[in-house]
């Protein structure tokens, strides 16, 4: 196992600036995301720790070792891209051995490794066919046993399942977590899909515009985002506008449009000013409706629209001029705009104080 550390990288493609100054550490074993945005930078900073750019300004480094300007295939990374490209003119078997062969490994060594990888992915008994002959799910298993099989020293995984079906991909992303707990691999892993993070990452770090806005294990990103952007792109969020009119530590009073809300700041280290611009992040599932008023962050206001979906019932909640997404989980009836004046609740620890 080694640890991934990135100082003060910066990659630039003419005037673009892809990754400004980026400092990131990932532990060994960890099984880290990078998120964010169309063109945040994550592929270009996969692709840094692959080898294929090679950065302006920082440096690289696989535990101890310098790898900054270290050609891709002497970094001994197992990579597995969007198209997962098995050879069809190959049996599985034969894709899955020649990265051995490249590096002329021993012939019974090789009918050993590829026997192990193919077994650690549940492929053994598919070992003779041509790719063409699996469904996408099982060709992305033999492209993780191709990575797996040169023993790398971590594991880069961009947009793995992206040409999979919904039920595969939950059935992929599992996997994917297995193999690498299984064989104790650093794993970096780039996507856009934040459940795919939030289900079976270790952290994730949120990129924008090549800056990491926010690095953090699901739980804290999801809960505690530390800013509106974070926020906005990591599940749903309600965002009201306020000012800020008390601040004791990380407890923050603010006054909005729709009455005054205690809450916790989201960025603790960045103290906002009383009386400056600030924005609540509330998520759906934390508010509470009831037909009579709490003491505090309490909203009056009318049903919308509903959506009835099983497990939970999906609410626009009216409340003066702003609509808030309110979900109901395990919800008994659907409310209706049909019925009377509600107040939509919330804890303060689930509303969250961010600057701007
Ligand atoms: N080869 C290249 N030549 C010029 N500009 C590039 C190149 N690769 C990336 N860029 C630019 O660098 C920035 C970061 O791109 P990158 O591909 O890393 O983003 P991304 O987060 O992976 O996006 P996506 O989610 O769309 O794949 C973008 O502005 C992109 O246009």
């Amino acid at each position: 196992m080694i640890s991934i550390q990135v100082d003060q990288l910066t990659k630039r493609f003419g005037s673009t600036v892809a990754l400004h100054q980026l400092d990131l550490r990932i532990d060994p074993g960890e099984l880290f995301f990078l998120l964010g945005p169309s063109g945040c930078g994550k592929t270009t900073l996969l692709r840094s720790l692959a080898g294929f750019y090679i950065p302006e300004e920082g440096m690289i480094r696989f535990g101890d070792e310098d790898v900054t300007r270290l050609e891709p295939h002497k970094r001994n990374t197992g990579m597995m891209f969007q198209s997962y490209a098995l050879w069809p003119h190959m049996t599985v078997a034969q894709n899955v051995a020649f990265g051995l062969e490249e590096r002329k490994v021993a012939k019974p060594e090789i009918k050993r490794r590829v026997g192990e990888a193919l077994e650690s992915v549940r492929m053994s008994t598919y070992a003779d066919r041509s790719p063409n002959q699996l469904s996408g799910g099982q060709q992305q298993r033999v492209a993780l046993a191709r990575a797996l099989v040169i023993r790398p020293r971590c594991l880069l995984l961009d947009e793995p399942l992206s040409n999979l079906d919904a039920k595969l991909r939950l059935e992929m992303r599992t996997e994917i977590r297995r193999v690498c707990k299984e064989f104790k691999l650093t794993t970096v892993y780039v996507t856009h899909d934040q459940k795919e993070a939030l289900s079976i990452s270790d952290r994730m770090a949120i990129l924008e515009n090549g800056h990491i806005l926010q690095v953090g294990a699901p739980q804290e990103v999801y809960r505690r985002p530390r800013r509106k952007t974070v926020a906005h792109f990591i599940g749903e969020t309600d965002l009201i506008e306020g000012k800020l009119a008390a601040l004791e530590g990380e407890s923050a009073v603010v006054d909005t449009a729709i009455g005054r809300f205690h809450g916790i700041l989201g960025d603790p280290t960045e103290q906002p000013a009383i009386g400056s611009a600030v924005t609540l992040s509330i998520r759906p599932e934390c508010w509470t409706l009831r037909e009579t008023a709490a003491d505090v962050n309490s909203v009056p206001g009318r049903i919308g629209d509903s959506v009835y979906l099983g497990e939970v019932a999906q609410y626009d909640f009216v409340a003066g001029p702003q609509t808030l997404k309110v979900y109901e989980l395990n919800p008994r009836h659907l409310a209706g705009s049909g019925d009377g004046p509600l107040h939509a609740r919330v804890e303060p620890r689930d509303v969250v104080v961010l600057s701007g």
